[in-house]
């Protein structure tokens, strides 16, 4: 069994950043807290709108990480205008790739109008475009990981369209164990990583993850390699503190 990686996403800190026209809490500054907490790995998800993290947070980051960045996006997502003082425009995910050269890009189907992400590529239908967006990823130096729903059929297609990794949507799981009922959605979700690891995919989760449904989902899935965890991690701090969240998270995963 492995002990997966946590990735913190920072989404929520620059949310809270873009509520006053200043650079407090500084997306960087609270990079570093988390690493020094204990974070394996920094995940940021820009949206074209930059409703929370802006493409400027990415360049930022790219300079002063020492540990994992992974970030996630729709590829095919056009530049947007920044209609907000002080604001650079949102280049293109690409453009910000080509830039910044995280060591993981994870490519995320979402539309502008999407609250949050909320399903996988269908590969039948966007296979044969994410294929050369894939190659030139791979030619900066980037781990691909595809945002998917635990489907065996599309994550077949998602090695065969070159990619390293999958990320599983785990928002019907996170869902399905709130109600206390999640036995049949687990088991779709390790069905789906077992496959993904028998044919040479590293699988990674995320979204709407918590300290109540986490372990519960590591331990079904004993190939998971990684987690990205932002929405409820960044409230479980304001109870428990950085440095506790952190450590209570990790212990979810395995590591004491
Ligand atoms: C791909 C994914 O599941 C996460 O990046 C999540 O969607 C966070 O995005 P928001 O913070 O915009 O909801
Ligand atoms: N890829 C999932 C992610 O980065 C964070 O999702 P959430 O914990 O904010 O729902």
């Amino acid at each position: 069994m492995t002990t997966p990686a946590l990735s913190i996403n920072l989404n929520k800190i620059a949310l809270i950043r873009n509520s006053r026209d200043t650079e407090y809490p500084s997306v960087t500054d609270h990079a570093q807290r988390c690493i020094d907490a204990g974070a394996d790995g920094i995940t940021v998800h820009p949206r074209p709108d930059q409703r929370h993290i802006r493409a400027d947070d990415c360049y930022a980051l790219a300079d002063m990480l020492s540990v994992e960045f992974n970030i996630e996006g729709n590829p095919f997502a056009a530049p947007m205008k920044s209609d907000r003082k002080g604001v650079s425009d949102y280049p293109g995910f690409l453009e910000i790739v080509r830039r910044t050269r995280p060591a993981q890009c994870t490519l995320v189907p979402d539309s502008n109008a999407q609250l949050t992400s909320d399903h996988g590529f269908d590969l039948t239908q966007s296979g044969e475009q994410l294929k050369p967006v894939i190659e030139e990823l791979k030619s900066l130096g980037c781990r691909v990981s595809l945002f998917m729903d635990p489907v065996i059929s599309q994550i077949k297609l998602a090695k065969a369209v070159g990619a390293d990794r999958i990320e599983l949507y785990t928002g019907p799981y996170a869902d399905a164990f709130s109600q206390g009922d999640h036995e049949a959605s687990l088991q779709a979700f390790s069905d789906a990583s077992a496959f993904a690891t028998a044919i040479g995919l590293g699988v990674n989760a995320g979204h709407d993850l918590n300290l109540l449904n986490l372990e519960t989902f590591r331990k079904a899935l004993p190939d998971l390699l990684e987690v990205s965890i932002g929405h409820a991690f960044t409230v479980d701090a304001i109870e428990l503190g950085l440095r506790d969240c952190i450590a209570s998270y990790q212990r979810c995963l395995g590591k004491h």
